[in-house]
């Protein structure tokens, strides 16, 4: 039985992803698709609090789907943690008669979303955009596909140099919880070692590793998940320096390019999929669900699963990796 959904009020928050403009516009042509209102809330659950209310339109977002970021903005915000906080943005939801809200986000935002959803009587249905990748139930996250191409090319670009002047490099990337992006980065681009939060991994099985094959004439690059178990990337080079002083060593950090960006191809699609399809979940009276990927077909599951989980990294890929560094 469909329910009447009349109003939606669509966020970004969390972490900006490349796609997230893809996926607002998707939400948008499928609400007029439906004849459904569409408010745009700026800057994540910031917005929905101060009452930083929009109107949006497919025709407003016409070039936005090779924009990377967010044309509604996103934040961090530390009062929708608050029962006060979530109270604020339920009173401005009714206030301008909106009847779902639509979060494009990370863990933190469905989190979020799911306690609002508990909280207050409003259709809440989340979609997963976060370049770490790190959320339950989804075979991707929007952006996740983008930001680990970027990896892949600046190592590849690093890689260049590195062989040039028989360097060691240690590159740390994005990643504050999960090893997603260095794991398939690290693959990707040939890395000689991957270092992910999930499993620890002794400095010294790293220098063994680079002692062993008498590297003083090689290059090699060692890709670090900012997460990861051994200090930072700073004091894993400096350990490695004074057992191998053989070694010129470099350190990189991406940071924050990889969160920029025209989104790939692949998170275009996801992306478009996920948002009509929330709406139509919406429209069949669902909420308290996050839109995902699974097998290669949309599909929904509770928020409460979502979030109560933390997706695994592959043995198989983490046996892959290791098979393959050279
Ligand atoms: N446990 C929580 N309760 C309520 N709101 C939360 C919670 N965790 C995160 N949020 C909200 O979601 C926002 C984004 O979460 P964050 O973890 O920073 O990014 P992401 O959604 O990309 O993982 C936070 O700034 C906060 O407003
Ligand atoms: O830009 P900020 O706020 O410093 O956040 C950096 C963090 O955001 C991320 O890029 C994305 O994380 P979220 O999706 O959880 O926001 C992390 O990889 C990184 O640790
Ligand atoms: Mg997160």
């Amino acid at each position: 039985m469909e329910r009447p959904i009349k109003h939606i009020g669509l966020l970004t928050s969390g972490g900006d992803a490349p796609g997230m403009n893809a996926a607002i516009r998707a939400v948008v042509c499928a609400c007029e698709h439906y004849n459904i209102s569409v408010t745009g809330i700026k800057a994540g659950y910031q917005g929905l609090i101060n009452g930083w209310f929009t109107s949006l339109d497919s025709h407003s977002l016409i070039h936005s789907l090779c924009r990377g970021g967010t044309l509604l903005k996103s934040a961090r915000c530390q009062a929708f943690r608050t029962q006060e906080g979530r109270a604020q943005a339920w009173q401005n939801l009714q206030q301008s008669g909106i009847d779902a809200l639509v979060v494009i986000g990370g863990d933190g935002s469905l989190t979020g979303a799911a306690l609002l959803e508990q909280e207050y009587p409003v259709a809440v249905i989340g979609i997963p955009a976060t370049i770490d990748n790190d959320i339950f139930g989804t075979d991707a996250c929007i952006g996740y596909d983008t930001a680990t191409n970027t990896v892949v090319e600046a190592i590849d670009k690093i890689h260049d140099t590195a062989a040039s002047h028989n360097r060691l490099f240690f590159i740390e990337v994005m990643g504050r919880n999960s090893g997603f992006i260095a794991l398939n980065a690290g693959i990707a681009a040939g890395c000689s070692a991957i270092l992910v939060p999930e499993h620890y991994q002794p400095v010294d099985d790293i220098i063994e590793r680079f002692a062993s094959c008498d590297m003083a004439g090689d290059a090699g690059i060692v890709i670090v998940a900012e997460g990861h178990q051994n200090g930072g990337i700073a004091e894993l080079a400096s350990i490695t320096a004074r057992r191998l002083p053989d070694f010129d060593i470099r350190v990189s950090i991406l940071g924050h390019i990889q969160r920029g960006g025209s989104p790939s191809c692949a998170d275009r699609v996801l992306a478009g999929r996920l948002g009509v399809y929330a709406i139509e979940q919406l429209r069949r009276g669902e909420s308290g669900t996050m839109v995902a990927l699974q097998h290669q077909l949309v599909c929904s599951l509770p928020l409460h699963d979502v979030i109560q989980q933390q997706p695994a990294l592959q043995t198989e890929q983490l046996r892959v990796s290791r098979i393959l560094a050279m």
